[in-house]
C-alpha cells in the first residue's frame, strides 16, 4: 500500500516512536518536537478532552512555527482508577505505578491533533491493557533495563514491558503512541492522503 500526500507534513514530536509508526505510511514528513509543558486541566474526569488538549498543544506550538505544512501531534496518557499517570519521574515511582497496575486493567489514551491550512481535526482513541499479576522481582528487573523513564504508565508494550501484559482490548499502535489506523481513516476522509491506486498482480 502506498500513500500521497499534498505538501509538506511534520510530525510535531520528539519520540521515536511515533516517527517510526508514522513511516509505515511511506510518506515523507519532517519531526520537529513541540518542547511545550505537558500540562493542561483535567476537567470533570473527561481523559479524552485532556489528551486531545495536549495534542492540540503540542501541534499548535508547531504550526506557530511551520506554517503551510500538514502538522500531526499527539499525547498519550495512562489512566488507572481516575488517575493519569505520566511518564514517572523516577525509577521509585515506576515500580510503584507497576505495583499498581499488577493485574488489572487501565486505559491507554492518545490523543491526536491534525492542524491543515485551513481546518483542526482532534480525536482520541482508548485501549484497555490489562496486565499479568507480576512479582517483585519482575517489576525490579523490569524498572532497572531504564526502559520505563521515557513513556506514559512506566512501561513499554514495545519492548520488555510486553511481558508484563496478560491482554489487551483495542488497537495496539494506540498503546505505542499512535492510534495509526485511526490517524489514516481520518486523513483520507478528509483528502489529506490519498491512496495509490496499486496495479493488479
Ligand atoms: C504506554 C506506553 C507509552 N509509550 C510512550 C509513547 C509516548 O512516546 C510516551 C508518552 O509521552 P508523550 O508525552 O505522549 O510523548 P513524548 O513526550 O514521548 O513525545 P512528544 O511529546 O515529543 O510527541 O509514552 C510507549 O512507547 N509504549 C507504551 O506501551
Amino acid at each position: 500500500m502506498e500513500f500521497t500526500v499534498n505538501g509538506p507534513v511534520i510530525l510535531a514530536s520528539g519520540s521515536p516512536r511515533r516517527r517510526e509508526l508514522l513511516e509505515k505510511l511511506g510518506i515523507p514528513f519532517d519531526s520537529m518536537p513541540s518542547n511545550v509543558d505537558e500540562n493542561v486541566e483535567l476537567i470533570d474526569g473527561d481523559f479524552k478532552d485532556y489528551v486531545q488538549k495536549l495534542a492540540v498543544k503540542k501541534g499548535s506550538a508547531v504550526a506557530e512555527r511551520k506554517q503551510d505544512a500538514l502538522i500531526i501531534a499527539a499525547d498519550t496518557i495512562v489512566v488507572f482508577e481516575d488517575a493519569v499517570y505520566p511518564k514517572p519521574a523516577t525509577a521509585e515511582q515506576a515500580e510503584q505505578f507497576l505495583n499498581q497496575f499488577s493485574g488489572k486493567t487501565h486505559s491507554v489514551f492518545t490523543g491526536v491533533c491534525i492542524k491543515g491550512k485551513d481546518k483542526e481535526i482532534v480525536f482520541s482513541v482508548e485501549t484497555k491493557v490489562t496486565f499479568k499479576e507480576l512479582d517483585e522481582g519482575l517489576i525490579k528487573a523490569y524498572v532497572n533495563s531504564g526502559d520505563p523513564m521515557d513513556k506514559a504508565g512506566g512501561y513499554g508494550i514495545q519492548t520488555a514491558g510486553a511481558l508484563l501484559v496478560e491482554k489487551i482490548d483495542g488497537d495496539y499502535l494506540n498503546v505505542v503512541g499512535l492510534p495509526l489506523s485511526k490517524l489514516v481513516e481520518i486523513l483520507r476522509r478528509e483528502d489529506l492522503l490519498v491512496l495509490k491506486e496499486s496495479e493488479s498482480p
